[in-house]
């Protein structure tokens, strides 16, 4: 399964344009600040709607324009991880973690609490509050909680720039494994090229 992306969308007073074209593995956007990675992130989720195009993943149409299919976020199937973490500050971790396994259907989980923990090493994590975790552990906190959503495609917004060196390596090797292990496609943001290239097997940059 892979991305398959076409679309433009207006910001103001320009448009973003990208095409992406189907490749295994992951797939990088990569350019400067402002420059409009994280719009294409929305556009693929469905928070934000474009004016042209389709976004599909493997066989399933989220978004064409031209055949008037707009899916809404919750059915696209597309586990958003973040570069903050934004996990629900008022949930434990495992509470944050079973959120959206607990509305996904059955059908589309692929994962579960034991095994995600185990994967990402948060098994000591499950009953503590979210708001005393540090940088790294709530980003391992939301990429499980993106697995657990039993997701077709995992989006990631700079989910290392929070974080120093030591754990930047951590979260890197997680990331490698859910693209090798998991061969889940990836749509990945960052401006850090060495993070591209350690990554992605397909680079798009936006300019
Ligand atoms: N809600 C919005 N309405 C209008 N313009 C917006 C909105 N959100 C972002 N923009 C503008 O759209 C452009 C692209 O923003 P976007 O956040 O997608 O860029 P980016 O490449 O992800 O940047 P960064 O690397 O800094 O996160 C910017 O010029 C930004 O100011």
């Amino acid at each position: 399964m892979s991305f398959d992306i076409d679309l433009s969308v207006p910001r103001g007073r320009r448009t973003i344009s990208v095409r992406i074209a189907p490749a295994a593995g992951i797939t990088a956007l990569f350019g400067p600040s402002g420059i409009g990675k994280t719009t294409v992130l929305d556009a693929v989720a469905g928070l934000v709607r474009p004016t042209s195009g389709h976004v599909r993943i493997g066989e399933a149409t989220l978004f064409d324009a031209a055949a008037g299919i707009a899916l809404p976020p919750e059915k696209r199937g597309c586990g958003y991880v973040f570069q903050d973490g934004r996990l629900f500050p008022h949930k434990s971790v495992r509470n944050n973690l079973l959120y959206g396994w607990n509305l996904v259907p059955e059908d589309r989980r692929f994962i579960n609490l034991g095994e995600a923990t185990e994967f990402l090493g948060i098994g000591a994590l499950l009953d503590r509050s979210v708001r005393h975790l540090s940088g790294g552990e709530a980003q391992r906190v939301a990429i499980g909680r993106a697995l657990l959503s039993g997701p077709r495609a995992l989006l990631m917004d700079e989910p290392l720039s929070s974080l120093d060196a030591d754990r930047r390596d951590g979260i890197l090797r997680v990331i490698e494994r859910i693209r090798d292990d998991l061969a889940l496609p990836i749509l990945y943001v960052s401006h850090d090229r060495a993070e591209v290239d350690r990554l992605a097997s397909q680079v798009v940059e936006l300019s």
